[in-house]
C-alpha cells in the first residue's frame, strides 16, 4: 500500500489523480489533501477518501469545512497547512499539484522530510530549480515527473546512457490560438484561450499554453530535472499532443513516447514507478488518427518561448522573475482587465527590469517573486 498527499486535489491534476486512486483500491491511499478555496468540492473528496488530514487557503474555508466534515479529520489552513500536508508522516508520495508559485513551499518541505515527489507544479523547478534539486539529492529523495513532457523524457531515458544524449525534443500542441497569425491575437476573449485542443486543463496552465509560456516553463523545468544545457533542450510544434516528448541519442536514433491526451497516465507512472499498473484508459489507435503532424516553433511568433530559453540561460533570480511576471499578467487577462498580447508585453517589461542574482538562496528567490509580481500589477495598471 502506497499512501499518497494531494497538493491541489480540487484542481484538474488533483481531480485526476483520485481518479487513479479510484481505480487502485487497497493499493493506494490517501492520507492528506490540499486545496485553496474550493470547500465544497474538498468537501465531498474528504468525505469519499477519508484523508487523516485536510488543508485549505484560509481561515474562512477551514471554518467551513469543520462545519461538513467529522472530527476525526483534522483540518488545517494557510502556508502552515499546505505544509502540514505535504509532511504528513504517514504519507510516501506528495502529489505536488497546487498551482503557481504557492506550490514552492510545500515541494521543498516535503522534500526536506524525505518525501518522494511526484512532480505537476512545474514552478517550483523553474523559481528554484537549483535549490530544490540540490535539497533532493542531499535527502535523497526522487522526484518523479507528472508533467507529460517530462514523463515522456523520463521514459525514454529509463536504461540509457545519458551521456549518449544529443538533445531532448518537448513537443508542443501550439494552444488555443495556433491557427491565428500574431494580427489575429489583438483581440481573442478568455474563451477563445481556453478552448484547448488537446487538454482539459486548468485556467492559467491553458492560457500559457496559448502563448507557449508553458513551453518556455517546460524548457526550463527539463533543464533542472534532466541536467541537461538550454542549447541541447529543443522544442517542436506538434498538434496532435500524442508524442508526448522524445530524446534523440548521439547516434541518431531518437526514442519518443506516446499516448492518448490523459493526464492520468503520467499521474499513475509517477505513483506507481519502476513498476507499471494497469490503468482504464481510452486506447491509443494510430490507425484511427491516420497522420501525425509537425512544425518548426517560431520564436517570432511566440516571443514568450523566446523570453524563456533567455531567462533559463541568465539563471540565478531571472527565471522566478519571469514566473512571477508571468503569473500576475495571466490572471490580469483572466479578470478581463488587459488584452492577450498584454501578457507578453507586461512579462517581458519586467524580465528586462531585472539583473538577476546568481545562485540565489531561497530568500533571494522569495523576495525577486515578490519584486516581480509588484512591477507586474504596476503594469497592469497602467494598462488603459
Ligand atoms: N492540468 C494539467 O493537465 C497539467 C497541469 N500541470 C501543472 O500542474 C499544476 C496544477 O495545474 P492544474 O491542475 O491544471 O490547475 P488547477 O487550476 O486546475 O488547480 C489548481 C489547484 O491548486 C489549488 N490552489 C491554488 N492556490 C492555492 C493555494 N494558495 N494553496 C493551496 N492550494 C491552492 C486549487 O485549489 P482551489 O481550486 O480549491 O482554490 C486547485 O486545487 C500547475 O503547475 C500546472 O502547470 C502540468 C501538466 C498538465
Ligand atoms: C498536459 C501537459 O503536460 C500540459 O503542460 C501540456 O503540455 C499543455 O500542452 P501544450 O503546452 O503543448 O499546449
Ligand atoms: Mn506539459
Amino acid at each position: 500500500m502506497k499512501t499518497i498527499a494531494v497538493l491541489g486535489s480540487t484542481g484538474s491534476i488533483g481531480r485526476q489523480t483520485l481518479d487513479v486512486v479510484d481505480q487502485h483500491a487497497g493499493r493506494l491511499r490517501v492520507a492528506a489533501l490540499a486545496a485553496g478555496r474550493n470547500v465544497a468540492r474538498l468537501t465531498e473528496q474528504a468525505l469519499r477518501y477519508r484523508p487523516d488530514l485536510v488543508a485549505v487557503a484560509d481561515r474562512e474555508a477551514a471554518e467551513a469545512l469543520r462545519r461538513e466534515l467529522p472530527p476525526s479529520i483534522r483540518v488545517v489552513h494557510g502556508e502552515e497547512g499546505l505544509i502540514a500536508a505535504a509532511t504528513h508522516p504517514e504519507v510516501d508520495v506528495v502529489v505536488s499539484a497546487v498551482v503557481g508559485a504557492a506550490g514552492l513551499l510545500p515541494t521543498l518541505a516535503a522534500i526536506e522530510a524525505g518525501k518522494t515527489i511526484a512532480l505537476a507544479n512545474k514552478e517550483t523547478l523553474v523559481m528554484a530549480g537549483e535549490l530544490v534539486m540540490r535539497a533532493a539529492k542531499a535527502r535523497g529523495v526522487a522526484i518523479l515527473p507528472v508533467d507529460s513532457e517530462h514523463s515522456a523524457i523520463f521514459q525514454c531515458l529509463q536504461g540509457e546512457n545519458r551521456k549518449r544524449l544529443r538533445r531532448l525534443i518537448l513537443t508542443a500542441s501550439g494552444g488555443a490560438l495556433r491557427d491565428r497569425s500574431r494580427e489575429e491575437l489583438a483581440d481573442v476573449t478568455v474563451a477563445d484561450v481556453l478552448a484547448h485542443p488537446n487538454w482539459q486543463m486548468g485556467a492559467k496552465v491553458t492560457v500559457d499554453s496559448a502563448t507557449m509560456m508553458n513551453k518556455g516553463l517546460e524548457v526550463i523545468e527539463a533543464h533542472w530535472l534532466f541536467g541537461v544545457d538550454y542549447a541541447h533542450i529543443d522544442v517542436l510544434l506538434h498538434r496532435e499532443s500524442v508524442i508526448h516528448s522524445m530524446v534523440e541519442w548521439i547516434d541518431g536514433s531518437v526514442i519518443a513516447q506516446l499516448g492518448t491526451p490523459d493526464m492520468r497516465i503520467p499521474i499513475q507512472y509517477a505513483l506507481t514507478y519502476p513498476d507499471r499498473w494497469a490503468l482504464k484508459t481510452p486506447p491509443l489507435n494510430l490507425a484511427d488518427l491516420g497522420a501525425l503532424h509537425f512544425a518548426p516553433a517560431s520564436f517570432e511568433r511566440y516571443p514568450l518561448l523566446a523570453l524563456a530559453y533567455e531567462c533559463g540561460r541568465r539563471g540565478g533570480t531571472a527565471p522566478a522573475v519571469l514566473n512571477a511576471a508571468n503569473e500576475v499578467a495571466v490572471e490580469a487577462f483572466l479578470q478581463g482587465r488587459i488584452p492577450f498580447l498584454a501578457i507578453e508585453r507586461i512579462v517581458a517589461d519586467v524580465c528586462a527590469r531585472h539583473d538577476p542574482i546568481a545562485g540565489p538562496s531561497l530568500s533571494d528567490i522569495l523576495e525577486a517573486d515578490r519584486w516581480a509580481r509588484e512591477a507586474a500589477r504596476t503594469a497592469v495598471a497602467a494598462i488603459p
